[in-house]
């Protein structure tokens, strides 16, 4: 099977848990640490190895869209990658997949190689917002060609060098439109001094954290005590050895899980400290009335079914929101998430694609722009639509664990950030593999 080709759908029925869990789960290397690795390993100045990076869709399709403007990307091991930047070429196509860090933070590095570089992805990858980036390097002086979309498909026409400088950007559709400038600012010649002048504040603000401190982790002087604002001068990054930490968003399932039937479930290897935003799950559990703990290699959840009301604002931690209304959508409620308009541009729109997904298993929710309140949940079984969303495929998983023969319409679509998915839940709930599924054609 090609890892970078939007895979082949395969219906799913979730498994049902009989009885209270008790699993140890290892999580595969975080997709947004793995993305950022690459990114600034191929702007240094010498080689780098990336440590137990994430073997999926999205990072596969960013080795090749890397490999596609020169750099060299060894991954024949599965532990650990090498990078080996080089003059950085045009003449070239980048397939983004449904990948948003692929379709953000590769346009600012191909500003910076010789020759055209024509980027296109998934049908709903078209409608993903990417108006920022867009205008964000013409405002630098790069010139692309979008047929006036602003939006996939476009052609970056880079001439070998950014110059930078001052810049005023509105991102509040996506934090990755700053991760991605920050990370290529070292290398143009006057840095960069980048200010978010947006009506609404740029959401999941962790991720910024984390692109701040790895820039500086490669060298770079980042100044980011002004809120909204980001200086970054122009210098050498360098090749280092980066250690990818678990990915706590591809986590969250599996804690929630615990919750929504009770017994214990633990993810191995959390990491004390970080800046991965699917860290704020250790808090929300808290709030939700189950008990977290240190213990059997990692972060324990003992999970407590009678799930307290809430009312979160999950604008700083919004991929927690599928699979925590899926948990909310089977319980009584109400519960209400708020602060997430930007994930309907995300994967597909999560918003109205979470609140049609729960009103089919019988819950009752009311829609808001920013979120959504389930007012009561419900357990009617049926088909789950996963709309080519990796999150929508967990947030389902979760549901079935209460609701008899939930089907997702597709479960290949975790394939993006996490190709096992199925499997390890399977084991995690049943204790061993389950049997049925069933293929069909896309
Ligand atoms: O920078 C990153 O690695 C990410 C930033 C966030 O994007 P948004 O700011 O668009 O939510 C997050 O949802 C995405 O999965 C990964
Ligand atoms: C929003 C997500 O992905 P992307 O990096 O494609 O934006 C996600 O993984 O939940």
């Amino acid at each position: 099977m090609n890892a970078t080709a939007a895979p082949k759908t395969r219906r799913w029925e979730t498994p049902f848990a009989e009885a209270e869990l008790d699993a140890v789960v290892r999580v595969p290397g975080s997709k947004s640490m793995t993305a950022r690795a690459l990114i600034l390993a191929a702007l240094a100045s010498g080689p780098s190895m990336i440590r137990r990076p994430l073997i999926a869709r999205d990072t596969l399709l960013m080795v090749e869209g890397l490999r596609s403007i020169g750099v060299a990307v060894d991954t024949g091991d599965d532990e650990v990658w090498t990078v080996t930047p080089a003059t950085l070429k045009g003449g070239t196509e980048v397939d983004c997949g449904l990948a948003g860090t692929v379709m953000r933070f590769l346009p600012p590095v191909a500003a910076l190689a010789d020759g055209p570089v024509a980027f296109d992805g998934d049908p709903h990858a078209r409608k993903r917002p990417n108006d920022g980036v867009i205008k964000a390097l013409r405002d630098l002086g790069v010139a692309i060609e979008d047929g006036g979309r602003l939006a996939l498909p476009f052609t970056v026409n880079g001439t070998g060098t950014v110059k930078g400088g001052a810049l005023d950007i509105d991102a509040s559709k996506t934090s990755q439109l700053v991760s991605a400038l920050l990370m290529a600012a070292p290398r143009f010649e006057q840095g960069l001094d980048l200010r978010h002048i947006g009506d609404r504040p740029v959401p999941s603000r962790p991720y910024l954290d984390m692109v701040v401190h790895m820039l500086r982790q490669a060298g770079a002087e980042v100044d980011d005590s002004e809120p909204n604002r980001w200086r970054v001068a122009p210098g050498e990054l360098q090749g280092r050895e980066w250690v990818i930490e678990p990915d706590l968003q591809n986590a969250a399932p599996f804690l929630l899980a615990a919750v929504a039937v009770g017994g214990r479930v633990t993810v191995e290897g959390w990491p004390t400290e970080t800046t991965q935003a699917g860290d704020k799950i250790r808090d929300l559990l808290v709030q939700l009335g189950s008990r977290v703990e240190w213990s059997r290699g990692g972060l324990t959840v003992v999970g407590s079914p009678s799930v307290e009301p809430v009312d979160l604002d999950l604008a700083d931690a919004a991929e927690l929101t599928p699979t925590l209304a899926a948990l909310f959508g089977v319980n009584k409620g109400p519960f209400t998430i708020r602060g997430v308009a930007h994930i309907r541009g995300h994967e597909t729109d999560r918003v109205t694609a979470l609140v049609t997904e729960l009103r089919k298993i019988g819950a009752d929710v009311d829609e808001f722009e920013d979120g959504f309140r389930v007012n009561s949940g419900g357990h009617t079984t049926g088909t789950w639509e996963t709309y080519a969303d990796h999150r929508m495929a967990h947030a389902g998983a979760v549901a079935g664990l209460v609701v008899p023969g939930l089907t997702l319409s597709d479960v290949n679509c975790v394939s993006k950030t996490w190709p096992d998915f199925a499997e390890v839940w399977e084991q995690s709930v049943l204790g061993h593999g389950n049997a049925s599924t069933e293929e069909a054609d896309a």
